[in-house]
């Protein structure tokens, strides 16, 4: 038995990276995992597959984000998996945007489209499936609190958008016991990160140096601080914003 044994969790773009390895954490721990995949069907498969042979349960959801009526099609495909749920993590999201001088109007459209009114909208037609008790997740970046990289503006404010939107949506679900925080990772080694961290040979020395501890974030250090926050120890933290960055910010 899991601490979250009975629940049933939606993980967002858990194909691979970090959604990845919060699904396979929630997994471990006892929930049934729907995991969420724009358009990578085999990836989600195996993280299906995988959660499964560790003993867990899981099932695909696709639904492309950043289309409108994103929302509304992602919740029919989960529907036909399972009925309502208790933990939502918004973890879906595109993590580079090109510099203010090279940006335009369709890719800064996009990037708010995935990163924000998708979680938006996901969260407006989820409230109804999520149960009394829930628990949901949006994951930001320490970027919304620091402007270490003024290249990736862009996407540092859709992470500032999202923050508000756990913020409020506390207030709003708070009634109901449902708490709602945010999640901010650093620099976690992903294929997002791919070119920073191995685009160059100084890429991950110059990307350790940001953090306090002196190191590189994975997957399973934000999924740690994920599962607390669902787990029943986590009842008394909402509306908040938890700096998973590595000690990136100080
Ligand atoms: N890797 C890092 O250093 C950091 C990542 N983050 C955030 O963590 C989250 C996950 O990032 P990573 O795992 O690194 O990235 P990733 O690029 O490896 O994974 C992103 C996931 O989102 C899904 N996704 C993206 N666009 C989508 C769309 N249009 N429709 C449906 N699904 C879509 C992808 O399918 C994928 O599963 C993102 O919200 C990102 O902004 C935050 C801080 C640092
Ligand atoms: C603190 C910090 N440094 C670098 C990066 C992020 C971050 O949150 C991020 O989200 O993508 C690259």
């Amino acid at each position: 038995m899991g601490v979250l044994t009975g629940r049933t969790a939606l993980v967002t773009g858990a194909s691979r990276g970090i959604g990845r390895g919060i699904a396979e954490r929630l997994g471990r721990d006892g929930a049934r995992v729907g995991v969420h995949y724009g358009r990578n069907e085999t990836a989600a498969k195996e993280t299906v597959a995988a959660i499964e042979a560790a003993g867990g349960s899981a099932f695909a959801v696709g639904a492309e984000l950043g289309l409108p009526g994103d929302a509304e099609a992602l919740w029919a495909e989960f529907d036909r998996h399972a009925d309502g749920l208790d933990i939502l993590v918004n973890n879906a999201g595109i993590g580079n945007t090109r510099p203010i001088q090279e940006l335009d109007e369709r890719e800064y459209d996009k990037v708010f489209a995935v990163n924000v009114k998708a979680p938006l909208f996901i969260l407006k037609h989820g409230m109804t499936r999520l149960r009394d008790g829930g628990r949901v997740v949006n994951i930001s970046s320490g970027l919304a609190r620091t402007a270490v990289m003024p290249d990736n503006m862009a996407y540092a404010m859709t992470k500032g958008a999202l923050d508000v939107l756990s913020r409020d949506l506390s207030k709003v679900l708070g009634p109901r016991g449902i708490t709602v925080n945010s999640v901010a990772p650093g620099i976690i080694d992903t294929d997002n990160t791919a070119e920073l961290l191995h685009g160059s040979a100084d890429g991950w020395a110059k990307a350790a140096a940001l953090s306090a501890l002196g190191g590189v974030g994975e997957p399973a250090e934000v999924a740690d601080v994920v599962a607390f926050l669902v787990s029943d120890g986590g009842r008394w933290v909402t509306g908040s914003w938890v700096d998973v960055t590595g000690g990136s910010l100080t």
